[in-house]
């Protein structure tokens, strides 16, 4: 296998998993990261333990930078964007000002959770550029240079929304695979980012509120009726859309999320209430948050969706609230 140069912008949790996958395979990654989190990757190098086994790298195996202006001129197989997707918009503006990244034809491979991320970063970049990965493995940061793999669904995909030209990404995939974590690329991304986004919609708000792993959400009927409904309203959206998934109905989906999908990642605490719990914004707006808006372009109520969503809000103001 050639060695590739990937950019891992974002050196959060998913980047620097991702970052010691490709690294194992031996390909030169550079990782655009904040300040803090680069000052700890150049002292101690990247450390990952869990699942698919441990890994280091020294700070002299990879480049860390704080600013895409330390970078210039550099050019790049893959670009893989790792922030949060409320980071989406400001990482496209980013990437898209920095003349070395935007006019080359490099693609960007998104790995958020959520939907609309391809299309805030086809307002600044071709569509032929901008790919889609549905992440359905966990991981998490103990420390700005350390990450653990703590639970794992399915194989990563890797795809595009806009078209079908996804054999480009095969490298990429065999060395994110040969590094430990299950990829594969896919002609149907869309299928899979739906499926993910019925999964997270139904279970990240509800975990969160009641401050729960997802499997106990699983154990009763109360939630169960109510997870159930979530998953019937935004599969309606995503037809009204003219998306799909791998299912032909939300019961399809619902047998598959309660047989396989939950019991898979029963005591997975989710990211959302690990972000709640340590006083960080979520990522309501890209799941429930994006059902509404879909709902209302299509005028389809979605009821359960929107209560989880302003309940989700309210949690994260009630910080900054006095009585
Ligand atoms: N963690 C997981 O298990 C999974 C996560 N995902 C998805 O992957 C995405 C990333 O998640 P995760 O890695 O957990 O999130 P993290 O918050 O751990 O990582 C995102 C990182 O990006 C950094 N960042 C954001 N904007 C910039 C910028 N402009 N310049 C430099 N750094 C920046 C953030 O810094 P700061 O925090 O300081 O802003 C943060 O360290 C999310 O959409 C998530 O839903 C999907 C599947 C599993
Ligand atoms: C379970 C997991 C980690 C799967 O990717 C997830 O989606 C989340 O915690 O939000």
């Amino acid at each position: 296998m050639q060695a590739m140069k990937i950019l891992i912008y974002g050196a959060g949790a998913v980047g620097l998993g991702l970052a010691s996958c490709l690294m194992k395979t031996g390909n030169a990654v550079d990782v655009v990261g904040r300040a803090a989190t680069v000052e700890a990757l150049r002292r101690y190098g990247l450390t990952r333990t869990g699942l698919f086994g441990d890994f280091h790298a020294p700070p002299s195996a990879f480049g860390a930078v704080a600013s895409l202006t330390e970078l210039k001129g550099s050019t790049y197989d893959f670009t893989l964007v790792c922030t949060k997707s409320f980071d989406t918009a400001s990482a496209a503006q980013d990437l898209a000002s920095a003349a070395f990244i935007n006019n080359a034809r490099t693609p960007f491979v998104l790995c958020q959770n959520g939907w609309g991320n391809s299309e805030i970063f086809a307002q600044h970049f071709p569509e032929e550029r901008v790919k889609s990965a549905r992440v359905i493995t966990g991981f998490t940061r103990p420390e700005p240079h350390h990450v653990d793999i703590t639970v794992h669904a399915d194989t990563m995909h890797i795809g595009s929304l806009f078209d079908d030209a996804v054999d480009s990404l095969q490298a990429l995939s065999d060395a994110i695979d040969g590094g430990g974590l299950p990829c594969a690329v896919t002609k149907t991304v869309g299928r899979d980012l739906w499926a993910k986004m019925l999964y997270n919609c139904m279970l990240n708000g509800l975990s969160t509120l009641f401050d729960v792993p997802y499997g106990l959400l699983g154990e009763s009927p109360d939630t169960r009726r109510l997870m159930d409904a979530i998953a019937r309203e935004v599969f309606a959206v995503m037809q009204a859309a003219e998306y799909r998934t791998h299912w032909e109905s939300a019961d399809g989906y619902l047998d598959t999320f309660y047989k396989k999908q939950l019991p898979a990642t029963y005591r997975h605490i989710p990211s959302m209430l690990q972000d709640l719990r340590a006083g960080k914004r979520t990522e309501i707006d890209a799941l429930n948050g994006a059902v509404m808006k879909l709902g209302e372009q299509h005028r389809i109520p979605v009821p359960h969706n929107t209560q989880v969503y302003h309940l989700i809000r309210f949690a994260e103001a009630k910080r900054n609230l006095k009585a």
